[in-house]
């Protein structure tokens, strides 16, 4: 290509064509000079287990180490999320090519494959560039792709993230360090949040970016891996590794549940990302969304947009943008659905407020750096967490190891537990509320090192994201930024509170579906009829006969069932503060691993007991817990209100 002057993008979590800064800024500033543009994804090695592209038959073996977590050793990306990214990552291959462009896939170390590129010749390329992220293995790649740069004489521009709600360029101040470690003030520094987020990018028209390079001028993918040329074989690729027989997820996972319906079962992409945020607001879901954000089973109680968020298909100013449109009645697309032209409702406002919670957690990120990943979180809360290699007393690392596959599959005999639990596992999604319990149960019922739970979802999560998964398991676990560290959620409780008919539990757990008790499907010990236990064949079954935790939660009047709208929604937020109070005492403890855990050392004994602080707080509110909980508030939209300050 003689007289080129190319330019690499690689793109990372910024899988979009529209309202794409680096995009655009080729579009209208001519002035780069730029003859050429290689857009490249790298699926990351050290993120994900990259071996399935050695082609089947050859004898080579990957140069990386297999793609793990530190404390768990689970693989770091699951089949669920593999398979969204290689859908995303293939759509963005089709956006591209729609304004006249295209992707070229690679796999490996990023620093690795670009230093490969820059020693390309033919392609003479004088410059990267790339959108900045805030981990610190991101950060590292970051810094290798620079010196490769600086190397090669090319220029290296680390682009702001521009997927947030509200752009870095408007936060009211520089430096993270003084971002407050309490959400409602940074919340309050914000509002109001209708006026805050900027406009969306202008779209991107056909054969306006430089030429996209041949493929011969474009170095190949380096051995022993070979990029398929399809989605199929890009999702073959990477599930490979994730499904073979002698390295499963997790020991004996729970069985396909019959006839359960996935809350989750969108395709990754762009136009999938737009398709959805259409469908919310074309069907009214969007405006409801205060109400039946909570809700536990169905795909519009809550918008399912996270994991087109993570990845970037999506920005918050686009969702933002199109909540406008409807508020101010200029998309005539929307016009039959109630509430159009009519301004902020409930839904919108509250969607916004969520997204900001997605906007601190990755300033939290920021602020905090590494002690993201710290056993004693942002607090630095002096905490030893129990685990294999820190059994409590009277136990063993091997039995500390059991309680956590049970904890993994499903088996705690915690219904809204382990529903949730087998949900994750079956279809990479669970809903926020059922994540707060998981996380309350496992760190505060069971005093488990909180990072083995964030280590699963970001195995198992369809929209794993760094910064909103450690910070949020943080915060559930106590030693992050919820200011209330007394925070503990009662899975009996909740699960009347948000499941009331046991729909959920029994969705997940079929082995459940003949019991009709509702207490009895939240805690399957407590069903004394040995007749009805050995017909549903629930006798001999170790989850049933030995949970993990024995909560005694006495009804002292007929519970009330929360409102619920919309089919399948089990539970409002208004529910969980209504029913504070009118439920019994709760009385936690009772099984093996809990009088064990009762005299260990560490965070029981820092923290107090499961069982001591369940028993005296059986009545408190348990008003939300892991950030972005605006549920009950009865908020109006854009107004602060007690609960929600009581919340963060
Ligand atoms: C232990 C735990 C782990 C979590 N891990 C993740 C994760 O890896 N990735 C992730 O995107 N969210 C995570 N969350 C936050 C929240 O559960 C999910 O964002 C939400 O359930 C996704 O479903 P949705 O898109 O339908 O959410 P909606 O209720 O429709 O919310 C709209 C959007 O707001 C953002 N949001 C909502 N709640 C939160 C929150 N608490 N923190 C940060 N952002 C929020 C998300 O981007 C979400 O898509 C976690 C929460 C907990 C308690």
């Amino acid at each position: 290509m003689p007289n080129s002057k190319t330019l690499v993008y690689l793109f990372r979590r910024d899988l979009r064509v529209a309202d794409n800064p680096i995009l655009q800024s080729l579009v209208k500033e001519k002035a780069h000079g730029y003859t050429h543009l290689l857009p490249i994804y790298v699926f990351p090695a050290q993120q994900l287990e990259v071996s399935g592209f050695i082609p089947l038959g050859s004898e080579e073996k990957s140069p990386y180490p297999e793609a793990r977590s530190r404390v768990g050793g689970f693989w770091r990306c699951g089949p669920h999320r593999a398979k969204f990214l290689a859908e995303s990552v293939w759509d963005l291959k089709r956006g591209l090519e729609e304004v006249g462009s295209g992707l070229y896939i690679r796999v490996g170390m990023v620093g690795e494959v670009i230093d490969n590129i820059l020693k390309s010749k033919e392609l003479n390329v004088k410059g990267v560039w790339m959108t900045g992220e805030e981990g610190v293995e991101e950060k590292a790649e970051e810094r290798d792709v620079k010196r490769a740069c600086a190397a090669a004489g090319a220029e290296c521009v680390i682009w702001v993230d521009e997927k947030y709600l509200i752009d870095d360029a408007d936060l009211p101040f520089k430096d993270p360090q003084e971002l407050p470690d309490v959400f409602t003030t940074y919340r309050k520094m914000m509002e109001p949040l209708r006026n805050k987020p900027r406009a969306v990018l202008p779209t991107i028209a056909k054969n306006t970016l430089p030429t996209f390079p041949s493929k011969s001028s474009v170095p190949s993918q380096h051995p022993p891996f070979v990029i398929p040329t399809s989605l199929q074989g890009l999702k073959n690729a990477l599930l490979k590794p994730l499904t073979q027989v002698n390295a499963p997820l997790t020991k004996k996972p729970p069985p396909y549940c019959k006839g359960a319906q996935s809350a989750h079962p969108f395709k990754g992409g762009e136009m999938q990302a737009h398709n959805r945020l259409n469908h919310l607001l074309s069907s009214g879901a969007m405006s409801n969304y205060h109400s039946t954000r909570n809700g536990l089973l169905g795909t519009d109680c809550s918008s399912k947009l996270s994991a087109y968020l993570a990845l970037g298909c999506i920005t918050s100013r686009q969702i933002h943008a199109s909540m406008l449109a409807f508020e101010d009645g200029t998309n005539p697309a929307w016009s039959a659905v109630p509430g159009y032209g009519e301004g902020e409702n409930e839904g919108t406002g509250s969607l916004r407020f969520e997204l900001l919670w997605r906007d601190y957690m990755r300033l939290c990120n920021r602020k905090y750096g590494t002690k993201l990943f710290h056993p004693s979180g942002f607090k630095g809360s002096p905490t030893t967490w129990l685990s294999p290699s820190n059994p409590p007393e009277g136990q063993t690392t091997a039995s500390v190891t059991e309680i956590i596959q049970r904890f993994l599959n499903g088996t705690t005999g915690m219904g809204l537990i382990d529903a949730s639990q087998r949900e994750l596992f079956q279809t990479g999604y669970t809903s926020n509320r059922a994540r707060q319990n998981v996380a309350s149960f496992l760190t505060k019922h069971l005093h488990i090192d909180w990072r083995i739970g964030a280590e699963w979802y970001e195995c198992m999560l369809v929209d794993y994201d760094q910064s909103s998964n450690w910070g949020n398991w943080q915060y559930v676990a106590g030693v992050g930024n919820d200011p209330r560290d007394t925070r503990n959620f009662n899975p009996v409780k909740q699960a009347f509170d948000y499941d009331p008919h046991a729909e959920y539990v029994k969705t997940w757990i079929p082995e459940l579906r003949g019991l009709s008790e509702p207490s009895e499907v939240f805690q399957a010990w407590t069903c004394k009829d040995e007749e009805l236990r050995e017909r549903l064949g629930l006798r001999g079954l170790k989850w049933v006969e030995e949970p993990l935790e024995k909560i005694d939660f006495v009804i002292a009047r007929k519970y009330p069932r929360p409102r619920v709208r919309g089919k399948g929604n089990a539970g409002s937020g208004g529910a969980d503060s209504r029913d504070a109070g009118r439920s019994g005492g709760t009385k936690t403890g009772g099984s093996e691993w809990a009088r064990a855990r009762g005299s260990a050392r560490g965070a029981s004994a820092n923290r107090g007991s499961a069982s001591s602080r369940g028993h005296s707080r059986g009545h408190r509110r348990e008003k939300g817990g892991g950030g972005g909980d605006s549920g009950g508030s009865g908020r109006k939209a854009g107004q602060a209100s007690e609960k929600e300050a009581e919340h963060s």
